[in-house]
């Protein structure tokens, strides 16, 4: 195995809270290692525009509580295509980087699976994204903190619904994966999810929604997933309308706001161990893995099965949901 001097780390795809701790875990073991460490900044991008600067543990102050992401991050279009690795690989020669450590989901994985693979670089993945869709970890870094920002605002729009007696749609993130609404809404005793995990008709929702309003509830709160399966929540919500003018439905969309603010305690913990945890796997030679943590233990994945391999909805949430709405 060759020796490991330098190691380059990134951020990309969505940022998630907890990125920046995990950056911190990375730079301070490095710094524990006598490991040079430089930050590659906007992700994939910036390794092909050779936007890198060397970290040391005073660059990372400050940082463990802190939103975003200090090397920021992109979804880099370049770096889908042959000859955008082929610079950044130029870029990762010429800085003498030995190994990469990239934080990110899905996406990132693919693309980090690709480019080891075409330039046998070592490359392990941290996983940070909001939308805890990888499998082989039980968490990602972010989801914990997105998961009480939602908790926090649904909880907000349960005074008024109730104060209105009036039916919400709360649109929650999660393109392809229904975690966040699903957990949020066992949290927030919200009456329906509806999930790209489990597709859900207009019928079957109109005599959900029929149901609650037989029981002369003081408000509903219906939780979507923005991949769901039946259009969008505006048009979903239209139509409840013109079908139930009585229900005075309202639409709320979270956007944005899911993926900022300071992390939880849960998130800080989970990305300081998998910090470590990643410059501990390229020391023992691991290549093209994830760090997971499963039961309280690290695990490492083969990024082809994190990304590939389903993890599934919790269905005794599911089941919770329908009990508890009563
Ligand atoms: N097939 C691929 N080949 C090369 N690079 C890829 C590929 N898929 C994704 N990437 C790279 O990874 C980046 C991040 O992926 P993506 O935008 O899907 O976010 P993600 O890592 O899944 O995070 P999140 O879902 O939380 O936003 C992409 O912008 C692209 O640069
Ligand atoms: O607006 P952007 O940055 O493309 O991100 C939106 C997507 O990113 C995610 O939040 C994950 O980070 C998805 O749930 C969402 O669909
Ligand atoms: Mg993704």
């Amino acid at each position: 195995m060759k020796k490991l001097n330098k190691i380059g780390v990134l951020t990309s795809g969505g940022d998630a809270p907890g990125m920046n701790a995990a950056i911190r875990a990375v730079v301070r073991k490095c710094f524990y290692e006598k490991i040079e460490i430089v930050g590659v900044v906007k992700g994939y991008q910036g390794l092909i525009d050779d936007n890198i600067r060397l970290l040391d543990p005073s660059s990372v102050s400050g940082i463990l509580k802190e939103g975003g992401t200090i090397l920021k991050s992109a979804r880099s279009k370049d770096f889908r295509t042959k000859e955008g690795r082929g610079k950044a690989y130029i870029n990762i020669l010429k800085h003498g980087i030995d190994a990469l450590i990239v934080i990110g989901g899905d996406g990132t994985f693919t693309g980090a699976n690709i480019f080891g693979e075409e330039f046998n670089i070592p490359v392990v993945g941290i996983p940070g994204t909001i939308d805890n869709d990888l499998y082989g970890t039980d968490l990602t870094i972010g989801y914990d903190t997105a998961l009480n920002t939602v908790v926090e605002a649904v909880d907000k729009i349960r005074d008024t619904a109730t104060a209105h007696s009036r039916l919400f749609f709360i649109e929650v993130m999660g393109r392809d994966a229904g975690f966040i609404a699903l957990s949020a809404g066992v949290a927030s005793g919200a009456e329906v999810v509806l999930l790209p995990e489990k597709p859900t008709s207009y019928d079957e929702l109109k005599g959900f929604l029929e149901k609650q309003y037989s029981y002369q509830k003081e408000s509903s709160i219906v939780l979507v997933a923005e991949g769901e399966n039946m259009g969008s929540t505006l048009d979903i919500a239209n139509r409840v309308n013109e079908e139930h003018p009585e229900y005075d439905a309202r639409v709320t969309i979270l956007g944005h706001l899911q993926r900022g603010g300071s992390p939880t305690v849960v998130d800080r913990i989970l990305a300081s161990e998998l910090g470590v945890a990643a410059v501990d796997a390229l020391l023992e030679g691991q290549n093209s893995i994830m760090v997971g943590m499963v039961k309280d233990e690290i695990e490492y994945v083969p990024f082809i099965k994190a990304i590939k391999n389903k993890k599934n909805v919790n269905s005794r949430l599911l089941n919770l949901i329908s009990v508890l709405s009563g």
